[in-house]
């Protein structure tokens, strides 16, 4: 018998904050600065007195809340987390090194070229056509209000008075805003609409082209006569006639002329820079994986494959993967799902197959659809389903639903939660039976728990039901429910998946966010948060047991969300770039994180996941299993009863005998995995094998990784440096902690052609951009960042390598090293004399030649590879 998971004895460090300082004062609160100890990353913690707040006042508070909360964009400040404590909200969220906008108009002293206004307006359109698309109004576009980065990302921020549009009423009450950017609808006393947030961009932009304020006035009556009376002073003709007109359709008295924010993104003078701009936002977003996107990326490719979807099965005795020999050529499995003690898998033909593994004498209910109470140990096809195309399955403890291609939901089994959704009327259900509730509501995907539903109808509605304990059925209750129930989705998010754990449910959004409901024991599903060291505040430990509704998992608000798996005591996340983040309990090993120490918060997973995109997830008992990009399958966690498929143990004796903290490869050759479930021990997996690979380098970003384009925020500092925690046994951790060298290499990195773009760099800090230095633009950017970042070893031991590089010290240098320096130096400028300012001419011909050779040894060492893998894979062909 394993340990049980209750004597979880030993107390985790809660996130703690370092006082940096006070940034400002707003009307009712102040915004201060602060570093997070666990992983050195900035973050502001906005502290609103509550107390001087008059109900509506409060009410706005929320409002930001709830507004920052919904919004993922690269383009908006993202929002991490709060909480209330006596009179004060607090509220953390992102930090924008760079200023306002505002600042940077006030300190300029010459026209801005045309390149960089089109870049700052670019992210600004960006955001606003998100918001407005959410049905958000900001209602305070201001430059005050528009944060940048030291890259030059633009950072919308200060929701307190945007609101949600009406859809029956497409304008927002109350007059708001700030009087120069007040449109002059408003000023004549109609209501905000999304026009007004687009006369106040066109403000904005118009302060850009002239670095003046569009309106000026002595007194506020004087600014609204002046705002009605709408006369501007021309934009200097060394401007487009493009931009030129686009401020003045933005300055359209009648909001209906003026272009909405997709529109503006739509013009021919954003789209012929659209592309670039848009991988720009996101690589300086990602900043923390500058290593990564600047050097070469690394993809693998498989090149020969069984062309032959299998099935293996593993846990509940079986140690082992078993292939399931009934998947045939002619059966290939599409996928598969894991209950309890019964599973089921869908071929290409869009057949549904169940089979049961009873232990313990434990009857059937008619969870296998064959319309009898046998317990079929083979993969045997639901013939009451011949006809209807099945396109998704899922297994509760005791019952099945499935999915059919024109979005019927069909469901068997025991309905003694009302899990069926029928009503209640029959106990065991033995045959497929049609819901008609959704005959109206076609499905698209649903989930069990072990005794709940989720289903999401193709119109983006979630429905639940089932049993209500703990609130997991996201109803504001405990109830069970035996017919489906709509769920009231918060903050009009937009669900794009949904997944039941034994007893939690989770929604993943459109915006990459999460939200979870059911019980939080062991903090599976991450509500729980602990923060000391805010100013004046005592540790604040909030302990969580379960929600009734579906919130937002604040400490994943960091993330894009686009995996999340729920096993019965822990919950993993994937991440847009394939990063995977644990939490829950670790009692035997099932975070992956090397030891079996319990955490308080979410833990990314390192080792040998470190340098790959996780990218199939799933969490059973007690263990964790998942596939990457580069084929390998891994699991750790519970190795009870087979649950890992192989044997592993780091504990000796006792009852972590057959746990494993860390992840561990099961099968020996490499599996392109399309399917993977876990369920209580068991697990299925549908795989390719793959006979041979290649690894590819390119010099472009990953194209999976552009694909999310613009649209997921992703914290560049806070990220990278998440992994500090793990980094014991990650293995590139040290390549993360670079500030992007685009920061100077932008113009280096593009050519002169029409069509890339070069954003312009915000220096806020420093004397000026273009001051005569021999320090190159980069080191220049990290140490101005330096005041409030510190630069972690791994960055010293690269820029002394910089520093101290010779021919001789290269020619010391392990290969890996010597091939990062050289990625390096050639990264950041073609002019090595920039980097080595110490260096003389002729040191530079030598280290260029030393690069060149190093090249082609490269090159050479790679064809010889090559080579070699096709010989064996001949070999092996030739074997088998
Ligand atoms: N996320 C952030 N990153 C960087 N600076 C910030 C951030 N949030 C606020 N600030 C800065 O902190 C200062 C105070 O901000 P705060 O939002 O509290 O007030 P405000 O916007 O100036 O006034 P109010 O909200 O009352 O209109 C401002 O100077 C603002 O530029």
């Amino acid at each position: 018998m394993m340990a049980s998971e209750d004597s979880d004895s030993e107390i985790s460090t809660p996130s703690s904050y370092t006082f940096v300082r006070v940034l400002g004062s707003g009307a009712f609160g102040e915004a201060v600065l602060y570093q997070k100890t666990e992983d050195s990353s900035l973050v502001v913690w906005k502290e609103v007195n509550l107390a001087r707040l008059n109900e509506k006042q409060r009410r706005d508070s929320q409002n930001e809340i709830d507004i920052l909360s919904l919004l993922n964009h690269a383009n908006i400040v993202s929002y991490y987390n709060h909480f209330v404590d006596e009179d004060m909200l607090f509220i953390e969220m992102e930090y924008a090194n760079g200023g306002t906008l505002y600042d940077k108009i006030i300190s300029s002293s010459k026209l801005w070229p045309e390149q960089d206004i089109l870049w700052y307006l670019y992210q600004m359109s960006s955001a606003l056509a998100y918001i407005h698309q959410y049905g958000i109004i900001h209602r305070d576009i201001k430059t005050l209000n528009i944060f940048l980065t030291k890259v030059g990302l633009v950072k919308l921020g200060d929701f307190g008075i945007s609101r949600f549009l009406e859809p029956t009423n497409q304008m927002a009450d109350t007059v708001v805003g700030t009087p120069y950017y007040m449109s002059p609808e408003l000023m004549q006393g109609e209501r905000y609409n999304n026009k007004s947030d687009i006369w106040a961009l066109g403000c904005v932009l118009y302060e850009m082209l002239t670095l003046s304020r569009t309106f000026q006035a002595s007194n506020p009556l004087k600014l609204a006569k002046e705002v009605v009376k709408g006369e501007i002073l021309a934009v200097s003709k060394t401007y487009s006639d493009d931009i030129r007109s686009l401020v003045d359709s933005m300055l359209n008295k009648n909001p209906e002329d003026r272009p909405s924010a997709d529109d503006i993104l739509a013009l021919p003078l954003m789209v012929r820079h659209l592309a670039s701009m848009e991988q720009k936002v996101y690589e300086l977003n990602s900043s923390s994986r500058r290593a990564r996107l600047s050097a070469a990326y690394t993809s693998v490719v498989s090149v020969v494959t069984s062309k032959m979807c299998e099935m293996y099965q593993w846990g509940g005795g079986k140690i082992t993967p078993q292939k399931l020999e009934v998947f045939t050529k002619e059966k290939s499995p599409m996928q598969v799902a894991s209950g309890h003690s019964h599973f089921a898998a869908i071929t290409f033909e869009k057949e549904l197959y169940t089979w049961a593994n009873l232990q313990g004498g434990v009857a059937m209910v008619g969870q296998l659809g064959h319309g009898d109470l046998a317990s079929y140990k083979a993969p045997h096809r639901v013939d009451a389903l011949l006809g209807v195309q099945v396109q998704q399955v899922a297994c509760g403890e005791d019952f099945t639903l499935c999915v059919t291609d024109d979005g019927g939901l069909y469901a068997f089994g025991s309905d003694y939660y009302g899990c069926l959704g029928l009503g209640g009327d029959e106990e065991e259900v033995l045959a497929p039976v049609l819901l008609d509730y959704f005959s109206d509501h076609p499905m698209q995907e649903v989930a069990c728990g072990d005794a709940h539903v989720l289903a999401l109808t193709r119109y983006g509605d979630v429905y639940t039901w089932g049993s209500g304990e703990f609130g997991k059925l996201g109803l504001g209750s405990e109830d069970d429910f035996k017919t489906p129930q709509k769920v009231e989705i918060p903050a009009k998010q937009k669900v794009k998946h949904v997944c039941a754990g034994g007893d939690s449910s989770f929604l993943i959004c459109f915006s990459g966010r999460l939200l979870a409901c059911g019980s939080n024991q062991y903090n599976k599903l991450g509500f729980n948060s602990e923060t000391s060291g805010l100013r004046k505040r005592k540790t604040k430990t909030f302990d969580i047991p379960f929600k009734h509704t579906f919130s937002t998992v604040k400490s994943l608000n960091r993330y894009n969300v686009t995996l999340v798996a729920a096993g019965k005591t822990h919950s993993g996340i994937v991440d847009s770039f394939g990063y995977l983040y644990m939490f829950g309990s670790n009692k035997f090993g099932q975070l992956g994180l090397g030891d079996f120490k319990p955490r308080t918060g979410v833990s990314r997973v390192g080792g040998v996941l470190a340098g790959q995109k996780v990218e199939q997830l799933a969490c059973g008992d007690g263990f964790t299993v998942v596939a990457t990009n580069e084929n390998h399958v891994y699991s750790w966690g519970n190795g009870d009863s087979g649950r890992l498929g192989g044997m592993f143990s780091e504990q000796g004796s006792g009852p972590k005998a057959m746990c494993t903290a860390i992840p561990r490869p099961i099968f020996g050759s490499m599996h392109v995995v399309s399917c993977l479930s876990c369920r209580h021990w068991n697990t299925l997996i549908i795989a390719e094998k793959v006979l041979n690979q290649k690894t590819l380098k390119s010099r472009v970003s990953s194209p999976k990784m552009l694909f999310h384009g613009v649209g997921g925020s992703i914290s560049s500092i806070p990220e990278c440096q998440q992994q500090v925690s793990n980094q014991k046994f990650s293995d590139d951790s040290s390549s993360d902690f670079v500030l992007p060298d685009d920061i100077a290499g932008y113009d280096s990195h593009t050519d002169d052609s029409a069509d890339v773009f070069s954003p312009p760099v915000s220096h806020p800090n420093s004397a000026s951009p273009s001051m005569e230095s021999s320090m190159p633009t980069w080191l220049a950017e990290e140490l101005n960042n330096a005041e409030y970042i510190p630069i972690p070893s791994s960055f010293n031991q690269v820029s002394m390598c910089d520093k101290a590089i010779t021919p001789l010290a290269l020619e010391n240098c392990p290969l890996p090293a010597m091939t990062e320096i050289v990625d390096k130096i050639k990264d950041r400028s073609p002019d090595l004399k920039l980097h080595i300012p110490t260096a003389n001419d002729e040191t530079i011909l030598e280290l260029k030649a030393k690069i060149e050779q190093l090249e082609k040894e490269n090159t050479e060492l790679k064809q010889l590879v090559a080579k070699q893998a096709d010989i064996i894979t001949q070999l092996r062909l030739q074997n088998s």
